[in-house]
């Protein structure tokens, strides 16, 4: 008789405190590997950054963390489920995600009240939908945190970049997730706006019942204080990753920008320039 054969797919379970946990993730298009053999964990209750050069396999990252995507190898813990095993249309309301994919999908004429009711179910633009009386109060709770109240009747296209930001944000709050994905967030803001971003999301950061976070940014002055980790990409490796002061460090930075970099902090604030020669 022969005895069953396991692989090691079938002894993955993620570890009961991972919210995400990535082991040896590969993503593959064709002969090219988006991502590469990624092990990666986030637990309850931290905040990641996620960093590295344009074309690093960030927004790829999101992807799968997001339910998204499926890794072509390895595999991928996401709230106690396993993707293949699970339902991903259960699964992606509990994870909020933000990206400028998304707001791609978010129809122009569409209200910035339903921009963000639509995500409890899962859709970006209103049909016929009946929504609960509970879902469009939370809705416009969400509108008034974000700062967004007196947009809420005006067209999704009539938005500014930084209001548009923030409607995507309360958006993957609607649903009260577990897990909040942020893919740049503050693309295209200009200071004042980044400013802003990056205060409320350390406010967000150091609030104990707010989801675990991770926010993709390929700049140091937009990590908000209260991010507690960073996982560094590029060409799709892990350049390194870890608690974020260990991270975001001269060494490590410029090994995933592939230039030399002096970094330096103050009161939780990062910045970099090119170290002189
Ligand atoms: N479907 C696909 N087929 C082939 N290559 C792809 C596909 N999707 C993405 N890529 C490539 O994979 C690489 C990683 O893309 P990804 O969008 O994850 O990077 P990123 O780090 O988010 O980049 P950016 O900072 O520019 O947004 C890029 O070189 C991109 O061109």
């Amino acid at each position: 008789m022969t005895s069953p054969q396991f692989d090691d797919h079938d002894l993955f379970t993620p570890e009961p405190d991972a919210v995400v946990q990535l082991r040896s993730v590969t993503v593959r298009r064709g002969a090219k590997d988006l991502i590469r053999d990624i092990d990666w964990t986030v637990r309850d209750g931290e905040r990641w950054i996620v960093m590295g050069p344009n074309g690093a396999g960030k927004s790829t990252l999101m992807q799968v963390a997001a339910a998204r995507m499926h890794p072509s190898v390895g595999d991928v813990g996401l709230l106690d489920e396993v993707l293949g095993e699970v339902d991903v249309f259960e699964l992606r309301p509990r994870i909020g995600l933000s990206s400028a994919q998304l707001a791609g999908q978010v129809p122009g004429s569409e209200t910035v009240q339903n921009a963000v009711v639509t995500a409890a179910y899962g859709v970006t633009g209103r049909w016929r939908e009946e929504y609960e009386l509970d879902d469009e109060g939370r809705a416009l709770a969400l509108i008034h945190q974000w700062g967004l109240a007196r947009l809420a009747r005006r067209r999704f296209d009539s938005l500014s970049e930084g209001e548009r930001k923030r409607v995507l944000i309360a958006r993957a709050l609607m649903t009260d997730p577990e897990l909040l994905l942020l893919d740049e967030p503050a693309a295209g803001l200009d200071v004042g706006g980044r400013e802003d971003l990056v205060r409320t999301l350390s406010t967000v950061a150091a609030d104990e019942d707010a989801p675990a976070l991770v926010l993709v940014t390929h700049h140091l002055e937009e990590v908000p204080p209260g991010f507690t980790h960073a996982l560094l990409l590029r060409e799709g490796e892990v350049v390194h990753a870890g608690p974020i002061r260990e991270t975001l460090t001269d060494e490590h930075l410029s090994a995933a920008f592939g230039l030399p970099l002096r970094v330096s902090e103050s009161d939780g604030r990062y910045s970099a320039v090119a170290a002189r020669r």
